[in-house]
């Protein structure tokens, strides 16, 4: 008797068998799966990349999702006008602000309201408003600009206004959206599957990238070479670098990275080689030497970031303009390269 299963003994076993099966291939799977986590300060480039992702990897934006970017990309056109209207005021050149303010105040809070109800277009009293205050006194601006953006959408104000309007990939690529949530893409990448992760960096939502450390096979660590001028807004006596520099230096010293190869993608490379010439690296940071030298204010950079290396991880350094299409696809390729062989050390495939 001992040695003959029953009919439901036989069944239960397979059940049983294709049970465990399921179990190892999830097992397998999740082994394949990575989660690479954007970190760096507001506006150092996470939303950008993650982008640049999407559009790599997935073939681009479709339409329907570019048009969602409408009320986004009207948004950075009107704050990039305002930004424009502070400082003509400033420079003592208010009395060009009278066009714009008048077209403002016809219009904006109709138009606000219409975004609210749904699609809208950029009232053209505005738009034209814009484009000829940006016209006549755009040269005032020199290299001032409160966001990177900026320029991009004045110069582009009348295609931007247009009716029917469908923004192109430069221009979600362009657009500047503070989300405070924790934005994710999924992206395939040879044998893996990669959840990216991109947190905020602004100082009210760091408290939430703890949840996110643990899950983290590979870190992403952004800084704006271009900041080392700036200061926070929250809090105007802090050069933004310094900050920086302290935010690399608490999370590759963290216990949560012991085992963790960190890229560092030193960003906005294009604005910081337009800047270094006119305002000196030394006057910020007084121990740099090497004047305008591109070359040499690079290297003194990414050797004040390694510094903060005590923790001897493996840090992979990449220097990027995260607008320009062409070398981003040779950086995204040596990132994923980083990316991928630690996900296969870490899976046992390496
Ligand atoms: N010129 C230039 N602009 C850049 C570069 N990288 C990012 N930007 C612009 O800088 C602005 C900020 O970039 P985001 O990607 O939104 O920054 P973030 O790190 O997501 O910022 P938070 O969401 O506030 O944490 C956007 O307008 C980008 O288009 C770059 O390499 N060069
Ligand atoms: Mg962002």
């Amino acid at each position: 008797m001992g040695g003959r299963l029953s009919k439901a003994d036989r069944l239960a076993k397979r059940r049983s068998a294709m049970i465990d099966k399921q179990i190892e291939e999830d097992f397998r799977q999740r082994k394949r799966e990575c989660t690479v986590l954007l970190l760096g300060s507001s506006g150092s480039g996470k939303s950008t990349i993650m982008r640049q992702m999407v559009i790599a990897n997935q073939g681009g934006f479709s339409a329907c999702e570019r048009v969602e970017w409408r009320p986004v990309i009207y948004w950075n056109v009107l704050e990039s006008a305002q930004a424009v209207l502070v400082y003509l005021r400033k420079i003592g050149l208010g009395s060009h602000c009278e066009v714009l303010n008048q077209a403002l105040l016809n219009n904006l809070p109709k138009f606000q309201l219409e975004m609210l109800k749904g699609p809208a277009v950029l009232p053209a009293e505005i738009t034209e408003a814009i484009h000829w205050v940006w016209k006549t006194t755009g040269d005032h601006f020199g290299d001032l600009y409160p966001q990177d953006s900026t320029r991009y959408f004045l110069d582009e104000v009348l295609r931007i206004g247009q009716g029917g309007y469908l923004p192109s990939e430069t221009d979600v690529l362009k657009a500047r959206w503070k989300a405070s949530a924790i934005q994710e893409v999924k992206l395939t990448m040879g044998l893996l599957s990669i959840r990216m992760v991109g947190v905020s960096g602004q100082f009210s939502e760091r408290k939430r990238w703890i949840h996110c450390f643990e899950s983290a096979t590979s870190i992403v660590f952004c800084t704006a070479m271009s900041d080392y001028d700036q200061v926070l807004l929250a809090e105007r006596t802090q050069n933004r670098m310094l900050e920086s520099l302290v935010l690399f230096e608490s999370v590759i010293n963290s216990r949560w990275f012991r085992r963790t190869s960190i890229v560092l993608l030193l960003t906005k490379i294009d604005v910081f080689k337009n800047k270094l010439p006119k305002v000196p690296l030394e006057f910020y940071f007084p121990e740099y030497t090497g004047g305008s030298d591109i070359n040499k204010a690079v290297k003194f950079i990414l050797w004040k970031f390694m510094q903060a290396n005590r923790a001897r991880l493996s840090v992979y350094p990449h220097i990027a303009s995260l607008h320009d299409l062409t070398t981003i696809r040779l950086i995204f390729a040596a990132v994923k390269e980083t990316i991928l062989q630690n996900a296969l050390k870490d899976s046992g495939i390496l």
